[in-house]
């Protein structure tokens, strides 16, 4: 967005700059007011700057408050996911992306999945996607995900929109692909057998000899070029159906990572718009902000994430605070020498060194980059197989107990576990919360506030970890007011219960961030359910007192 000194009405040299964007300047009053509508829809609070470390990147032109809208806008392309899974057996329609069984429906042209008979995809689309093969009638779920291939669709929709929209196209090549650095990665062996080679052989071969002048370029240099723009800026939109596309967004796609972020955003579930939001209040010249990975995780986890998939390494306030932000979520438990029993904690003495060593707080002993990783990899592997067979809390607490020996309360892993058991006490079966013992219910309540202190730490405006703070909130409820219930006579009831109540409502404040997610709407239901038992139970105890006092 490029500023002028001349005013857009009368092309005069001007003075009145646009109080909001500050970039289009104007005669007199009487001007702006009549350009106004026009203005209007470019006027935006932020504007697109760049240097040599971030490439282009968006910065506030003002203050904006707290979920305070930024921006809204279409996307350049939309697509199925990128990262398509050979075992998929739903997908998306190539028509309108309602889920369909793999094989129930197909286009009449091109024979690529629909949700009816009805549906097809949009012509240009159906006409290339034609030229190539189909699976035999009888071909199972794996051959047919071989054929239909939605990464590869997604592909071929960006390159069709040097067709489509020469706009659209235009700004789609200014996104950065890191094709340099990608080149002889696995990432681009990958992309060259899942996609580019793939559309050549099945369709773009068979496009050039019989339309040749349909695409000025089809070759497989832009096809990997657009693999690297893809992977280096997309989306994840999921539907309400639970389907998941991949989106590509002019704007929204220069926000810079930051592992605590400043904004947030949702999607249109029918236009697949973005809606991009402050998470807080942001002052003139901040830099909006969005994660680009998995915030729950450590440092070590999160720059290889960030460097493997987008080329740099995250220099944020708590990528170079060994502690993160006080969090401790890589820490180690040091575990002495032979000699000495230690209760210090291990962190890496350069946290953004892959090799750095870990130095204890408490006594001189260092361990080694490579003992860490091994670690760290075994523990994931426990960690991970634990989770995915629905364990029971005494399971849990069984490896966390067994990892406490070797990592810090609030790594990572223990967190993850950690929020599994405060849902498992009070809820699995035989643990119902009136079968708790008091200990019990005092240890959920702690491992609740441990849980919401790491949060805060991370994440204080709730940004990211909304669903995960809502649950905490939600349980730290379910336990004071089993607690009100176990009241003794010198116990205050009421206080007890307006906390559990603060709770559910500072998790109702939270959880609007997510409102338009799926995980988002499910939890917000069980929350309004939670709200209004809790109201009751509030009610039912005042009436009962009144009683007592009459
Ligand atoms: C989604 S794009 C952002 C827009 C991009 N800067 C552009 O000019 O099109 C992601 C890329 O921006 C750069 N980037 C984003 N956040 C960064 C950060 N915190 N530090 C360094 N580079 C960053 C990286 O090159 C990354 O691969």
């Amino acid at each position: 967005m490029g500023s002028s000194t001349d005013c857009p009405v009368c092309g005069v040299a001007a003075t009145l700059v646009c109080t909001r964007c500050k970039l289009v300047r104007y005669c007199d009053p009487e001007h702006q007011k009549q350009d106004w509508a026009q203005h209007k829809r470019r006027c935006k609070p932020f504007r697109v700057a760049e240097d040599e470390q971030l490439g282009r990147f968006l910065v506030a032109t003002q203050n904006i408050a707290a979920k305070q809208i930024a921006f809204v806008e279409e996307p350049l392309v939309v697509g199925p996911k990128w990262y398509h899974s050979q075992d998929e057996t739903i997908v998306p329609c190539v028509g309108c992306h309602t889920p369909c069984r793999l094989g129930k429906h197909q286009c009449r042209s091109c024979h690529w999945p629909v949700c009816s008979a009805a549906c097809a995809d949009e012509a240009l689309e159906c006409s290339v996607l034609s030229l190539g093969p189909t699976p035999g009638a009888r071909a199972d779920n794996r051959t047919l995900n071989d054929y239909f291939r939605g990464d590869a669709l997604l592909v071929l929709r960006c390159l069709l929109l040097q067709r489509q929209n020469p706009a659209k196209w235009t700004a789609l090549l200014e996104m950065q692909s890191h094709e340099e650095e990608r080149q002889g990665t696995e990432l681009h062996v990958e992309a060259e057998m899942r996609v580019v080679d793939f559309l050549q052989q099945r369709f773009l071969k068979r496009l050039k000899q019989t339309k040749p002048d349909l695409l000025a370029d089809c070759g497989s240099e832009l096809l990997h070029r657009i693999c690297g723009i893809i992977e280096t800026n997309y989306m994840v939109i999921e539907l309400p159906s639970g389907v998941e596309l991949s989106g590509l967004f002019r704007q929204a796609c220069m926000m810079e990572h930051a592992c605590q972020p400043n904004c947030y955003f949702q999607f249109d579930a029918f236009t697949q718009q973005i809606t991009v939001r402050a998470g807080c209040d942001l002052q003139k010249g901040d830099h909006l902000r969005i994660a680009y990975t998995n915030i729950l995780w450590g440092t070590q986890l999160r720059q290889h994430h960030l460097r493997l998939t987008k080329h740099f390494s995250c220099h944020c306030a708590r990528c170079l605070d060994p502690t993160e932000n006080g969090s401790y979520v890589s820490a180690l438990a040091c575990l002495g020498d032979v000699n000495l029993c230690c209760t210090g904690t291990h962190l890496p003495v350069d946290p953004l060194n892959e090799e750095t060593q870990w130095k204890c707080d408490t006594c001189p002993m260092l361990v080694d980059a490579a003992y860490v990783s091994e670690l760290q990899t075994h523990m994931t592997d426990q960690v991970e197989s634990l989770l995915a067979g629905r364990p029971t809390a005494k399971e849990v607490e069984l490896l966390l107990a067994r990892l406490s020996q070797m990592l810090h309360p609030n790594h990572f892993h223990m967190f993850n576990l950690k929020h599994t058991l405060i849902q498992l006490y009070g809820n699995e079966p035989g643990l119902e919360m009136d079968t708790l013992s008091n200990g019990q219910l005092e240890r959920k309540l702690r491992l609740c506030e441990e849980l919401h202190d790491v949060c805060r730490r991370i994440d204080p405006h709730s940004i990211k970890l909304a669903i995960y703070v809502t649950v905490i909130l939600i349980e730290i409820a379910h336990t004071l007011e089993e607690q009100s219930r176990r009241a003794s006579p010198d116990t205050d009831v009421a206080g007890l219960l307006e906390q559990a109540h603060a709770r559910l409502k500072e998790a109702e404040e939270v959880l609007e961030k997510e409102h338009d997610s799926v995980a988002g709407k499910k939890l917000n239901d069980k929350l309004q359910r939670e709200i209004f038992e809790c109201e009751k139970l509030n009610l039912t105890h005042k009436y009962s007192q009144k009683a007592v006092v009459e």
